[in-house]
């Protein structure tokens, strides 16, 4: 059942949170500040001139200011996840990580704040002071009762959204995700018995909401630290509490559970046990939504029931019941009509949303959220993948709307079929590249991918990661005993691991890879002993006989040795792809946009026919990966001018294309600014791309390397590459100092095979 478990390590994480700079958030500036005119503007005297308009008409703080678009993140630590109250200060990864999510799935802007005070009264004053700056505020991980009195509070004061995420958002989801479960039980909210387990934040707003949704008072029980919720229970009780005590000889958690419908968990990892979960009525509803563990996993449900409906918090199981889906799209929503507050019909029609979003058809092109699975409404999919790319714009409109309806929207939306493509088109389209490459890789993951350095820790964390997430089979070449000292360095148990190992020393394919090698060398100055020493001491050429002689699909190097040395090895013994061009191509993921360039790794410096092979190889692969190539060949010249011979071999190469009537948009010469930025188009009415270019061929391999790396040393692009192309057999060649994500990331390409439908 698991999709994709736990693959990394402690230190992984940790260097995710250090690397390549601390924490996880900066800050972007959307006003360049680049002369004296912009900072007289900005700044002073200029800034004066927004202030007195808003001094006179705060409602206009959100036309020129960022607070429409601002939430802001805030916790005092209480408590953080389901690991308790471990203060502010430890709470900034999670907040930071908040931040992050908000501006990933609803492209809003977000601060985290930890605020170090636990007494409920300084924390109020301390955000009721700071409310003017945002739109909304996200209180987050507070623990209760105290969150209770703080939310309330706050929004009492605030004419913003005030909205504690792990009561509500949990609360929405909990109840989409039930609503959902009980149409596939074929079970009704008026008769079902509920035991939520953990009295907190969370498990009350959710019982509440449930209970407005129909569950009948008298069929729950609530269970805390204590035991059951009962009336007339005196020790730890209080106003939030008592609500939901019930008349009941029931005590523990075993006895509340025994012929129950739903469990919801909102408590501690592995509160509940398999015993518990054999007693309740058929077809129990388990959602155990404990953070990072659960109270029981849907593995150990499966030892006592086939006939559960399981769902966890987390991302590595079927149905992940987690507020991740729930507050980016209602602060979406609530900012998009500068809502007041999130009211009860808010919460219900985002809950109603989701629901109805999980049982509509899975389209191909979402297919990636899932992995490449092709769901159905049931029993293993009865909420989104919070990865599903139509949240963005399925579920906003319907908490807008309730918005609208009740009288809490400052600016009613007129037109909402045109917010709803608004809301289409406000995502980084990026962000999914390489989740859908990774996900077409997962959907078929027969692959075998030889590692040829597979002593280097890197290489087999790498390994492991690729193996564990479900993309194919890896094989690490390498000394066993050495293969096995670095993977217990890496944290892994050699026993554990299951990956072959193949040492080019001891293995028996040995004289028939040096055979395969002689015939392909011997009359290129090669001795039968000289290929056989290659065999035995070149992984290079070990592994590439492998991939030549189908014992691997694909191959994976250039860790220990330095690109060219590695590149010459693996063309020693693979071929070129017949009508192929041998290639380097790197692709920038940035701002929304995804530019593929080449040949940034072989050719010194192409000639114009040669020019030409790189834009069909580049323009197959760009096709292949999903994109529709429009290729720009790059000069320091616009269509000849100034005159020069540089310029003039770039137009000499979209001359000899045009006769060699490809498929695909060319055009050239030009610089990258012509080619991405159509507003320069005026002045070459005669220019044939009907839209930015996306594939950039490089004059020479100088601009090709120094301006993808340019680009990503500056930072704020994703470089994804080198990637080699052309070869009849897919070898990527990693950087010598490559992270083991990018190490990945490369193994993921071969067993993509950017050739694959193409042949060859
Ligand atoms: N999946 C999701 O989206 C979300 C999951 N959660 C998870 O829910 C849990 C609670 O969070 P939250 O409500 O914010 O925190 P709170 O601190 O407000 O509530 C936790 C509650 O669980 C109770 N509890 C702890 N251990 C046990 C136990 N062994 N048996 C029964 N009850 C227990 C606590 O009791 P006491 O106070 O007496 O210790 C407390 O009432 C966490 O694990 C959190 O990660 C929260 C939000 C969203
Ligand atoms: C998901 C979440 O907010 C929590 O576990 O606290
Ligand atoms: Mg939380």
């Amino acid at each position: 059942m698991p999709i994709e478990k736990q693959t990394f390590s402690d230190e992984e994480a940790l260097n995710l949170h250090q690397f390549p700079q601390p924490g996880k958030i900066a800050l972007m500036a959307t006003k360049p500040m680049a002369t004296q005119r912009d900072l007289a503007l900005a700044y002073s005297p200029g800034v004066a001139v927004p202030v007195r308009k808003i001094a006179e008409n705060p409602d206009l703080a959100y036309d020129y200011t960022a607070k429409g678009n601002m939430v802001a993140v805030i916790s005092n630590g209480t408590a953080i996840l389901g690991l308790g109250n471990l203060g502010a200060l430890a709470s900034k990864p999670v907040m930071e990580g908040k931040s992050v999510l908000f501006k990933r799935f609803a492209d809003i802007d977000s601060f985290d704040i930890e605020v170090t005070t636990q007494d409920p009264d300084e924390f109020i004053t301390v955000v009721k002071n700071i409310t003017p700056a945002f739109g909304g505020i996200n209180l987050e991980d507070i623990k209760s009762p105290e969150c209770f009195i703080i939310e309330s509070a706050l929004q009492d004061m605030a004419d913003i959204p005030v909205f504690h995420d792990d009561q509500h958002g949990t609360a929405i989801i909990a109840a989409a995700g039930l609503i959902n479960a009980l149409e596939v039980t074929g079970k009704r909210f008026e008769d079902v018995k509920v035991v939520l387990c953990g009295a907190g934040a969370a498990g009350l707003s959710s019982l509440g909401l449930i209970k407005a949704m129909g569950v009948k008072p008298e069929n729950t029980t609530v269970v805390d630290i204590h035991g059951v919720v009962y009336k007339g229970r005196t020790i730890d009780m209080d106003q939030w509490k008592s609500v939901h005590a019930t008349d009941t000889p029931k005590r523990t958690l075993a006895e509340a559970l025994v012929g129950a419908d739903v469990f919801l968990g909102l408590s501690a990892k592995g509160v509940l046990t398999p015993e518990m979960v054999a007693t309740m009525a058929p077809q129990p509803i388990i959602f155990a939504m404990a953070n990072p563990d659960p109270e029981i996993t849907p593995e150990d449900v499966a030892k006592v029931r086939s006939d559960a409906i399981v769902a966890t918090g987390r991302s590595d199981y079927p149905n992940q019941v987690n507020n991740v889906l729930g507050f980016p799209y209602i602060f979406r929503g609530a900012l998009d009509v500068r809502a007041r507050r999130v009211n009860h019909e808010m919460k219900i029609a985002c809950a109603q949303a989701l629901a109805q979003l999980a049982r509509e058809d899975v389209p191909d092109e979402v297919a990636a959220a899932y992995q490449g699975r092709h769901l159905k409404f049931g029993r293993d999919y009865i909420i989104p993948s919070p990865f599903d790319p139509r949240l963005i714009w399925y579920v906003p409109p319907f908490v807008a709307q309730a918005a609208m309806d009740t009288g809490v929207a400052r600016k009613p939306i007129e037109d909402m079929e045109a917010y709803r493509k608004e809301l289409a088109q406000r995502l980084d389209p990026s962000a999914g590249f390489l989740q859908n490459i990774t996900a077409s890789v997962r959907s078929r993951p027969s692959k075998r991918i030889v590692f040829a350095e597979g002593e280097d820790i890197r290489v087999i964390r790498a390994a492991h990661a690729f193996k564990a997430q479900g993309l194919g089979t890896p094989i690490l070449c390498g000394r066993e005993s050495l293969v096995h000292e670095s993977m217990r360095k890496a944290g892994l148990n050699p026993a554990e691991e299951n990956i072959e190992i193949i040492n080019a020393r001891l293995t028996d394919r040995r004289d028939a890879y040096a055979q395969l090698l002689y015939s392909r060398l011997q009359r290129k100055g090669y001795l039968k002993r000289d290929v056989e020493r290659l065999i035995n001491l070149d992984r290079n050429s070990f592994a590439a006989a492998m991939l030549i002689s189908g014992h691997a699909d694909g191959m994976v190097t250039g860790l220990t040795r330095s690109f060219d040395q590695a590149f010459e090895d693996v063309l020693r013994v693979v071929d070129p792809a017949p009508g192929g061009r041998v290639m380097g191509m790197s692709i920038i993921l940035a701002k929304g946009k995804t530019v593929f360039i080449a040949d940034t790794t072989v050719a010194e410096l192409p000639t114009p026919e040669e020019l030409g092979d790189i834009a069909i190889e580049a323009a197959m692969a760009v096709r292949r990966m999903g994109h529709t190539p429009r290729v720009a060949f790059m000069s320091y010249t616009t269509f000849g001018n100034p005159a020069g011979e540089r310029g003039e071999r770039v137009a000499r190469a979209v001359e000899l294309l045009e006769k060699r009537g490809v498929d695909f948009e060319f055009e050239g010469d030009m610089p990258p600014d012509v080619a991405l930025n159509p507003d320069t188009w005026a002045n070459y009415p005669f220019q044939r791309l009907t839209a930015p270019a996306n594939v950039l061929i490089m004059p020479a391999i100088q601009s090709a390397s120094i301006g993808t790396k340019l680009i990503e040393a500056l930072g704020g692009a994703t470089v994804v590459g080198p990637l080699l192309l052309g070869l009849s057999k897919p070898v990527q060649i990693c950087q010598l100092s490559d992270s083991v994500s990018k190490i990945l990331t490369m193994a993921t390409f071969a067993a993509y095979d950017v050739r694959a439908d193409i042949g060859g």
